[in-house]
């Protein structure tokens, strides 16, 4: 079996992109966030409290013929940006892409924080990393690729993010019309639930490449590139007036400057991704007339993350054991 389906930046900045997804018989229709740096598949409910909506769809499992709810189970869920949610599982049929599963773990949301209440565009996420970090307790869960995976022509999926304009995930194949020159592949360390992998290094415009061992994760969640101190240093002092604006919460830019292009390498044959300078200006930084760079630090979170900043200028493939063990794939296009 194979899946496709499109995917669209959810505000100017590409902030996040939302995808439509069919739960439960007859379908009910959802915009959820399709993310590799989590793993579970959630929504707002009938369950979640009226003054914690803002418009979102709702799953309304009494509504679904094939809904069962999983007894005894719960889910509770805090990300990175220290937004929350939490609720009760059913079982029930998800459709994306024309891709379904059946018997699929869907998380009805009982509450969210405000940033989901206020995020009215999404109605919760599809998590896309390892099962092994699933939140479902006592029973942990699949994500809707583990579940599908048996029935896929091959144990992959792709993403392919674009600049305020429609992209898309494909599960089971490679679209080979998708990307240009070859695919080069690196080792996924997925230990901590994560598809992880390590950069051989970064290129600021047409400096020199400088060899640093860069070890992140593949993570279409995450708005930004967030990487160590010395890189993000070493870019931001190539650019006249960037400053570390702590009020703006991380290097700005002025608005009318144009950036030099940033690259990392991945694999070892020398093959680069290279962001051009104009996806690494993430819009008004609302201070002043700066704009708030796609480059941050890492700094403390203890991992480098990889998000829409550098995903949107690849195709990527997610790829979980064609070879027998996981690994990332990464084409210009
Ligand atoms: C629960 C764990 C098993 C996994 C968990 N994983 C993560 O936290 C990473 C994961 O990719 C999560 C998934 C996101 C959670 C919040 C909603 C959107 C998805 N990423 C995150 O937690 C990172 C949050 C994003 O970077 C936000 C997303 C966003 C966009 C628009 C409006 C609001 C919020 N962007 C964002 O803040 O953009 C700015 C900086 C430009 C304002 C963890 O590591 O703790």
């Amino acid at each position: 079996a194979k899946g496709s389906v499109v995917t669209t930046p959810i505000n100017s900045e590409d902030e996040a992109y939302d995808a439509p997804v069919s739960i439960g018989t007859p379908a009910q229709p959802f915009n959820l966030d399709f993310d590799t740096g989590s793993s579970d598949l959630w929504v707002f409910s009938s369950l979640t409290p009226s003054n914690e909506r803002n418009g979102q769809n709702i799953y309304t499992a009494s509504r679904s013929s094939t809904a069962k709810q999983l007894s005894g189970e719960s889910w509770k869920i805090s990300y990175g940006d220290g937004s929350s949610s939490s609720g009760l599982v059913y079982s029930d049929v998800v459709t994306i892409g024309g891709l379904t599963a059946a018997g699929q773990a869907v998380e009805a949301a009982s509450r969210v924080s405000q940033s989901f209440t206020s995020e009215s565009a999404t109605d919760g996420l599809v998590g896309l990393a390892f099962s092994s970090i699933n939140t479902v307790s006592p029973d942990q869960q699949t994500t809707f690729f583990d579940t599908v995976k048996p029935s896929l022509a091959s144990p992959v999926f792709t993403a392919d993010l674009k600049h305020q304009a429609p992209g898309t995930y494909n599960f089971g194949f490679i679209d080979k019309s998708a990307f240009t020159g070859s695919i080069t592949y690196t080792p996924v360390d997925n230990s901590q639930g994560f598809w992880g992998f390590t950069s051989t290094g970064f290129q600021v415009g047409n400096n020199d490449f400088q060899q640093e061992s860069i070890t992140g994760i593949a993570d279409t969640g995450t708005t930004l590139l967030l990487l160590p101190d010395d890189v993000v240093n070493a870019y931001y002092s190539s650019v006249n007036n960037a400053q570390n604006d702590q009020s703006a919460g991380g290097f700005t830019v002025p608005c009318d400057t144009s950036l030099p292009d940033f690259s990392f390498g991945v694999g070892n044959n020398g093959a680069m991704i290279t962001i051009p300078g104009s996806l690494m200006n993430l819009g008004p930084s609302g201070s002043g007339n700066s704009c708030f760079g796609g480059l941050q630090s890492s700094g403390t979170i203890g991992t480098n993350i990889f998000g829409d900043v550098a995903l949107k200028a690849a195709f990527v493939v997610f790829d979980s054991g064609s070879q027998g063990q996981p690994q990332l794939g990464w084409a210009s296009k």
